[in-house]
């Protein structure tokens, strides 16, 4: 039996000394998601009913970092709302990790859960109706999350400034059926922030509501984020949201396909700023990418397909074989 030596060749030509400098290379590498303060792995939702199992999310990969607004899309039935659930608290994946703001969502017990729910993320749904408690305030709204959480230090306070920096400070002593639609949802975002969430969700927030009020409440949520900083995940149908943010992530069939970044770029010659939106698609750690779909029918590209690594890029073409056949 042969030992490699230190420095001598090991298995196929490669030192000992080698291996060893690329094993620590790889431990040195900062961990998946190390400086997010969202960070999906391989997220995996599998729901069964009658027998019949439906994979929500298939391998979902996402990082968010600190202080960001970003917007998810995807058609219906993409997995957003399995992974908004799971990222407000509500749900458990099936496999894979997720952490928020350091807690790790598939280790919390019910107490930690609970606190999660009450201090680490804020939410905002759709439905008006889900956000606010009919009976109460809106100030009595925003009040409530605090008292709940005990130490309710600054409350009278901090309901207005909220209710103030989201241009409903009006509305305090309104009930949710004296306030119109637009009213009600910037009231459930002062509800959302109240305990200085490090993460505010929003399931179509914008979804029942005119343009022009969507546009209104679109302006709030910037607000949250510029003033506040609180880090914002928005799915959205609306076109118009998610053409205002920086970062839009498209989700098809529960992993995340593509991104469009969107930034400011300043014309040498006249000046003038103008914003550039790139398109990109995912890379997920085995190697896998989907293809935008109209690029896949743009070409009929079909089962296999011929790869050509440049040195630079790579080339993916049709089959000529299957072409011909
Ligand atoms: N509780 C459940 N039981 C069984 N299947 C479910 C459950 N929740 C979601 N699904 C299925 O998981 C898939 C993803 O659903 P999800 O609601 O996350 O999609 P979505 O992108 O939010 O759609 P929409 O835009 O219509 O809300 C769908 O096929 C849906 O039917």
């Amino acid at each position: 039996m042969t030992h490699s030596t230190e420095s001598g060749p090991g298995a196929g030509g490669v030192s000992l000394a080698e291996l060893e400098a690329r094993a620590a290379a790889r431990r040195d590498r900062p961990a998946y998601g190390h400086d997010a303060l969202i960070s999906c792995d391989r997220l995996v939702r599998i729901f069964s009913a009658d027998g019949v199992e439906v994979q929500a999310l298939q391998g979902l990969d996402l990082l968010v970092r600190e202080g960001e607004l970003m917007a998810l899309v995807g058609a219906s039935g993409s997995g957003k709302s399995t992974l908004m659930n799971i990222l407000a608290g509500l749900d458990e994946p099936s496999a894979g990790a997720a952490t928020v703001a350091g807690c790790d969502l598939l280790a919390m017990d019910a107490k930690e859960r609970l606190r999660y729910r009450r201090e680490v993320v804020g939410f905002v749904w759709q439905q008006t109706g889900r956000n606010l408690l009919p009976y109460l305030t809106a100030a009595q709204n925003v009040s409530l999350p605090m008292q709940l959480r005990g130490g309710a230090r600054r409350r009278a306070g901090r309901a207005q400034e909220l209710l103030d920096l989201l241009g409903v400070g009006r509305c305090r002593d309104r009930r949710p059926h004296q306030m119109s639609g637009g009213q009600q949802q910037r009231v459930a975002l002062a509800v959302a922030l109240a305990n200085e969430p490090a993460v505010l969700l929003a399931d179509e927030p914008t979804g029942e509501l005119d343009s022009h009020t969507a546009e209104e409440i679109f302006a709030a949520f910037r607000t949250a984020n510029e003033e506040l900083g609180t880090t914002i995940v928005i799915v959205t149908h609306d076109q118009a949201v998610a053409s205002e943010v920086r970062r839009t992530v498209a989700i098809r069939d529960g992993r995340t396909s593509t991104e469009v970044l969107r930034r400011t770029e300043v014309d040498a010659t006249t000046g003038q700023e103008a914003v550039v939106a790139r398109e990109y698609a995912m890379l997920d750690r085995a190697g896998r990418l989907q293809l935008p779909a109209d690029h896949v029918a743009a070409l009929d590209l079909r089962d296999r397909v011929l790869l050509e690594l440049e040195s630079d890029h790579l080339g993916v073409w049709p089959d000529p074989e299957q072409r011909e056949s």
